[in-house]
């Protein structure tokens, strides 16, 4: 089984505009609500990928009813702490460039958390387990570390995808799996990550660094690098016009889980990941199961390998 946590889940609110105007009273020409947070988004990738998940984390009030209700519908398993304060509301402007505005996060105590980790204790080594998004201000940076901590012993395979202080602790964890942006890599290792070669080499001084298993480092419409102990791989996509950014990150960490889940060989987790966040970013919401197969079979897969040595 797949499980996901979402610590600071979110209704996502896309509003669609002509123009964004700071100061202006806007009309949207149309707007979307989605239960949204990054473990959240995975689950209903894999759910539209024909994977079966769980979706944990800490929900609270009337949006966190939404979210847990949203799922439910669309039979998705979900067992979450519930929190007395409300779930955030993130709002998303379509107007020329996209904006975003993340809400706050409720407060989570250490009954909350415990709760949490009591929930973790039934994973096995047959289990997956999905960190994903950011950690609420109310918990400390180390919360996935803690988290990996407690499942370590149960040789559960934990996916991570978060950012800044929150990804540096996590990774002292040595995850299974780790998908930074390029952006995220780069602000780890206080470089620029301006290129596949780039992404390459400082990919795989990450897989090193922190002894992991497997390392996509995500570059939107430059498609994805995969490092594992023997390969780099870089997939690229068609161009085509994005029309939506928001979740293209999860469906890519969804697609890799159920590839792994699905024990496909590295390349072929590598398309399916990389599909599944371009269909995404090529339709309004997120990617159903036809689009990714139909663009799995234009994504070109080459090894990178030959090209590292060459350049060496
Ligand atoms: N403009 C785009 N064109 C094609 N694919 C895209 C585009 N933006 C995102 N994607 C797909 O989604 C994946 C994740 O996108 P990215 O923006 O790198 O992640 P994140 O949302 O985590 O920042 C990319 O690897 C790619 O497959
Ligand atoms: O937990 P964070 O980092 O605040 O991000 C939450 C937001 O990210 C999303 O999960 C989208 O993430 P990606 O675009 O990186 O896939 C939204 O659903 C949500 O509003």
């Amino acid at each position: 089984m797949i499980y996901t946590v979402t610590l600071n889940p979110a209704i996502d609110y896309v509003v669609e505009l002509e123009e964004f105007i700071p100061g202006n009273i806007h009309r949207s020409k149309n707007d979307l609500k989605y239960p949204g947070g990054k473990g959240i988004n995975v689950s209903r990738v894999l759910q539209r990928l024909g994977e079966q998940s769980t979706a944990l984390g800490f929900v609270g009030g009337f949006t966190g009813q939404y979210i847990k209700e949203s799922l439910e519908k669309e039979n998705i398993q979900t067992d979450f702490v519930q929190v007395e304060e409300d779930t955030r509301i993130n709002v998303k402007i379509r107007g020329g460039e996209e904006s975003e505005i993340n809400g706050t996060s409720p407060g989570v105590s250490r009954e909350d958390v415990e709760a949490l980790y009591q929930k973790l204790d039934v994973l096995t080594q047959e289990d997956e387990l999905i960190l994903a998004g950011s950690v609420p201000s109310s918990l400390p940076h180390s919360i996935y570390l803690d988290i990996m901590e407690r499942v370590r012993n149960k040789g559960v395979r934990v996916c991570l995808d978060t950012s800044g202080e929150a990804l540096g602790e996590a990774l002292k964890g040595r995850p299974y799996f780790v998908k930074p942006n390029h952006l995220e890599l780069a602000e780890l290792y206080e470089v620029e990550v301006n290129s596949v070669e780039d992404a390459a080499v400082y990919g795989r001084k990450l897989l090193e660094d922190f002894d992991i298993e497997h390392v996509v480092i995500s570059m939107a419409g430059e498609g994805a690098v995969y490092i594992n102990k023997s390969q780099t791989l870089h997939a690229s996509v068609p161009k085509q016009k994005a029309v939506n950014s928001v979740g293209a990150g999860d469906s890519l960490v969804a697609g890799f889980a159920a590839g792994i889940a699905e024990r496909l060989d590295p390349a072929q987790v590598l398309n399916q990941a990389v599909a599944s966040g371009s269909a995404t970013a090529f339709s309004e919401t997120f990617c159903t199961k036809k689009e990714v197969e139909e663009l799995s079979q234009k994504i070109t897969i080459r090894s990178l390998e030959s090209e590292e040595t060459n350049q060496a």
